[in-house]
């Protein structure tokens, strides 16, 4: 999934900076080595951490991510911006069933199947909407995943995924069902690559800029600043979702904390001028701690 975000990041920069030779170097993070509990290695930024390392030493001038998988300021390595956001991709999960099941949705699914999910916001959905369920940690990058699921070595009946990523990875025939974003709410960043660089590093940030989708830019600073000012960390159970209209320029953010035992959620929503992303991402946030979600941040039911 890495590399076709790269490949197609090179061809715009390629596009954009004819003149320029763009070097591509392959970094294996420690979220795609390890199949063991995130929290084991180090919880938030697995996916990130080796790159951006690399990049601090100066050894690459430009690293790709995922923004789903970018930590927030206060469990990130300091001194990286985000230099390129490209154009948002479908925010919506997937259920993904083992090859050669026949088509069915959550619903069909018998009585204590088991799905196979490690993020905490994915987990209290299926307990709040498909109680009769049973999710099951599994971990391991989106390729590696189906790969399991296929052969039997997850264990599972069935795992949700991503949509932009199975997409990337050319696998939207793999997909049993589209969940509906107004009930499986969507993650902050999903769909969303970003390209980053070091923060001093003016000559790149000046490279990077013409090549940013500025409303998908504004609608990932509004999440962004809605999950900073929740303050929580890998384990809580949270969605976040900006959205523009094209029309009016009004964005809307809508945050929400899950009770991780499934019995809830506390919902807040923020409307305002597209520059003011951030400024509405954060008023999302912090009218759930009013409203009483830091009980539920540490992912506790
Ligand atoms: N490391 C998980 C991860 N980070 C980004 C995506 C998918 C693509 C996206 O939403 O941008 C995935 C795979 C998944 O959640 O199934």
């Amino acid at each position: 999934m890495a590399l076709e975000q790269t490949g197609r990041f090179a061809e715009l920069f390629r596009r954009c900076h004819p003149d320029l030779v763009l070097d591509v170097v392959e970094v294996v993070s420690e979220g795609d080595r390890h199949v063991g509990p995130l929290s084991r290695i180090g919880g938030k930024g697995a996916f990130t951490r080796t790159a951006d390392r690399r990049l601090l030493a100066g050894e690459v001038d430009m690293a790709i991510a995922c923004a789903k998988d970018v930590p927030g300021p206060h469990d990130r390595e300091p001194g990286i911006a985000v230099g390129a956001v490209l154009p948002r991709e479908d925010v919506r999960d997937v259920l993904v069933l083992p090859a050669g099941h026949p088509p069915a949705t959550l619903a069909d699914l018998p009585r204590g199947s088991r799905v196979g999910t490690s993020a905490p916001r994915r987990a209290a959905l299926l307990k709040a909407l498909y109680p009769a369920l049973l999710p099951v940690p599994i971990r391991g990058n989106a390729d590696s995943r189906l790969a399991r699921l296929d052969s039997g070595a997850l264990g599972v009946d069935a795992m949700i995924a991503a949509l932009a990523g199975l997409g990337r990875l050319g696998l939207t025939g793999r997909v049993s069902e589209v969940l509906d974003p107004a009930r499986w709410l969507p993650a902050s960043g999903a769909g969303i690559v970003v390209i980053e660089h070091r923060g001093d590093d003016k000559a790149t940030r000046d490279l990077l800029a013409p090549l940013t989708d500025a409303p998908t830019h504004a609608l990932l600073d509004a999440e962004r600043a809605a999950l900073a000012a929740l303050g929580g960390g890998c384990l809580t159970a949270a969605s976040v979702h900006a959205s523009l209209d094209p029309r009016t320029a009004l964005l809307t953010v809508r945050a929400a904390v899950l009770d991780p035992g499934g019995a809830g959620a506390l919902r807040a929503t923020a409307s305002g001028a597209a520059d003011r992303a951030a400024d509405l991402g954060r008023e999302a946030g912090e009218r759930l701690l009013r409203d009483g979600a830091a009980r539920w941040l540490d992912g506790r039911p």
